[in-house]
């Protein structure tokens, strides 16, 4: 059923399934042929020239698919929590960058206000469903639906949003992950330096409040 559903979307071939492996690839093509890149890697545009700080009293906005027409919306209903770079590979990131920016909110904060026909789940094994524009690939939302302790948040990008005042990025996880999508390891000082330096702090997991909440969660769960 899943596959069948993956096979009639013109953007859904192995490539979305792994579609943030190309956008890493494309990143990794640009940095080593951009010497003056070398020593500044292309995290993401959120990130590249310094943090902007986001508004305490933003209340929300919408998020935009790439498409030019029929392009699908959604409505956030507050300001987003826990915003982070994130490096693994299920994450979408633009095209070009090493890292995505993925930030949390209630899933009832949350709307499809247009277009949601163009929206399929990238992968239903995964713990995060992904819901992506099977047309431009870029994943307007992902859902818990399995126990978990994040289930009752959705994942968001707010780059997807022209408003401003969205909560900044907070740290950095998964940094390591993303040597697993063929970036050189011999080079991740690079990319924590510049990640520190833009006041980031990395992780290879989540940030330790947050794997702190997963292992009480589990520790309740076992109880
Ligand atoms: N090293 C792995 C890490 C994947 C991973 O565990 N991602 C975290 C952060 S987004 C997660 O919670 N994944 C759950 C999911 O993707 O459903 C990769 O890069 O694919
Ligand atoms: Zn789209
Ligand atoms: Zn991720």
């Amino acid at each position: 059923m899943a596959t069948a559903l993956i096979k009639k979307h013109k953007y859904a071939s192995s490539a979305i399934l792994a579609g943030s492996l190309v956008s890493a690839a494309a990143a990794i093509t640009h940095y080593y042929k951009n010497s003056a890149a070398r020593s500044s890697p292309p995290l993401h545009p959120l990130l590249d020239s310094g943090i902007k700080k986001g508004d305490p009293k933003f209340a929300g906005g919408k998020l935009r698919c790439h498409c030019a027409s029929r392009t699908v919306e959604v409505t956030l209903d507050g300001n987003v929590a826990h915003n982070h770079a994130c490096g693994c590979s299920k994450c979408w990131k633009p095209e070009g960058a090493l890292f995505s920016v993925v930030a949390v909110i209630p899933r009832d904060q949350l709307r499809v206000t247009a277009n949601g026909d163009k929206l399929f789940v990238v992968d239903d094994k995964a713990a995060i469903q992904r819901h992506a524009c099977e047309e431009c690939g870029v994943h307007m939302y992902g859902r818990i639906e399995a126990e978990h302790p994040f289930k009752g948040l959705d994942f968001v990008h707010v780059e997807l949003s022209e408003e401003k005042g969205w909560q900044e990025p907070q740290f950095a996880a998964f940094v390591s992950s993303i040597i697993e999508q063929g970036f050189d390891a011999g080079k991740m000082g690079d990319v924590r330096a510049k990640l520190k330096s833009i006041g980031l702090e990395t992780f290879d997991s989540l940030s330790p409040p947050l794997m702190d909440l997963i292992a009480s969660w589990t520790a309740e769960k076992k109880a």
